[in-house]
């Protein structure tokens, strides 16, 4: 029995890293030392590579900056953005560890209605590690938390649940709108804590928000391709949007989970709605022919593995997104890299990652 003083191993201490995409200096993880000092980050630093990003003291974590993913990728670094948060996913294929958590360096800890603070890590640890119910709607939430269960008519045979490949959070304060919609409602803040945790249901899509999001890198990593944005491509900030679509159509097809909700975080800063016009414009555009694309997605049973539907597809963005522009062949050749990289770094157990090894720090 472990001594009343010595404090509990924090939950995934070893098999979780923590990714923050950045072009500033990191003093927003002082707020959240408590929670995240036991666990390696993993920073993607973007834009100029020459400058020096700050982190505080006494953190674990690998840096890696433009230079780095040139090094270690060559020419498939072309699969990368730079210049948008996009680049976090470089994040992902470099982490050696079954979890991920993914936040933003604008995202602070948020407070519950009692006033306490949210450990927003923990609550995503435990919607990963509990089962989704994506096959039939249970109405009172999340069957699987303390205090609540499935309800009358929810068939027995469907209460095993399956794993749960994503939980999403959310964001007090300054929610994740869109460029019109902040334009018209500046001064729009989100006050609402809703205490729920809900199975997004197979066949639904969903608009996956990379602010505050949590994954099992093992069920789903592949397909959490951030997607070509930023500097040089005639979009940005859809890239989590992009990976939401990709991994929602795969995790259904694979039977898999997809959780949102709890845990909040505290956003503080709603970039310049006019400068995310301009990125997200073409994305409002195309998305009334994206989403049409992704809800008649069909994966042939022989895709298995998540990198098997990822390449298929991406065979279907070629021939069926290509004629709405060009860039969807461009994003479907992107597609292909980021999963012959993925392999790459990620050789199957026992084999031996081709990159060029760790930057220094
Ligand atoms: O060129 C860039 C710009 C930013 N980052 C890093 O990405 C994180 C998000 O940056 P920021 O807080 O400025 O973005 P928002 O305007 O709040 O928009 C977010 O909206 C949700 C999206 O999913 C995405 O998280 C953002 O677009 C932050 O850590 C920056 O340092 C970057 O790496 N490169
Ligand atoms: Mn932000």
């Amino acid at each position: 029995m472990a001594s009343a003083s010595r404090a509990a191993t924090p939950l995934l201490k070893d098999e979780l890293d923590i990714v923050i995409p950045t072009i500033r200096n990191l003093d927003f993880l002082e707020m959240w030392r408590p929670f995240f000092q036991p666990y390696h980050l993993i920073i993607v630093q973007d834009g100029d590579p020459s400058k020096t990003i700050r982190v505080p003291e006494g953190f674990d974590y690998e840096l890696y900056n433009r230079n780095d993913i040139n090094r270690m990728l060559g020419p498939k670094a072309s699969c990368i953005s730079f210049k948008d948060s996009a680049c976090r996913c470089f994040g992902y294929m470099v982490s050696k560890k079954k979890y991920i958590y993914t936040i933003d360096d604008d995202c602070f800890v948020a407070k519950d209605p009692s006033g306490k603070d949210i450990n927003a890590l923990e609550q995503h640890i435990k919607n990963l590690l509990s089962p989704s119910t994506p096959f039939f709607f249970n109405t009172l939430y999340d069957p699987y938390r303390d205090g609540a269960d499935f309800v009358r008519g929810y068939p027995f045979s469907l209460r095993e649940g399956v794993p749960t490949a994503v939980s999403h959070g959310l964001w007090l304060n300054i929610p994740d709108y869109d460029a019109p919609t902040q334009l018209v409602k500046p001064l729009e803040r989100n006050k609402r804590y809703v205490d729920a945790i809900l199975t997004i249901p197979k066949g639904t899509l969903f608009p996956m928000c990379g602010m505050n999001l949590a994954f099992d890198r093992e069920l789903i990593g592949p397909a959490m391709y951030f997607g070509l944005m930023g500097d040089g491509q005639p979009i940005g900030r859809y890239d989590d949007m992009w990976a939401g679509w990709c991994t929602k159509v795969i995790t259904d097809h694979l039977g898999l989970g997809v959780k949102t909700g709890l845990p909040y975080i505290w956003h503080s800063k709603a970039s310049n709605p006019f400068v995310n016009l301009k990125k997200e414009y073409n994305g409002i555009f195309w998305q009334e022919e994206l989403i049409p694309f992704f809800q008649s997605v069909s994966l042939p049973k022989d895709a298995t593995t998540v990198q098997k539907c990822y390449l298929e597809l991406a065979k279907q963005v070629r021939a069926k997104l290509g004629k709405v522009d060009g860039y969807f062949n461009k994003l479907a050749d992107s597609m292909v890299t980021w999963i012959e990289a993925w392999d790459e770094l990620n050789p199957p157990k026992g084999g031996v990652a081709t990159a060029n090894g760790p930057p220094k720090k």
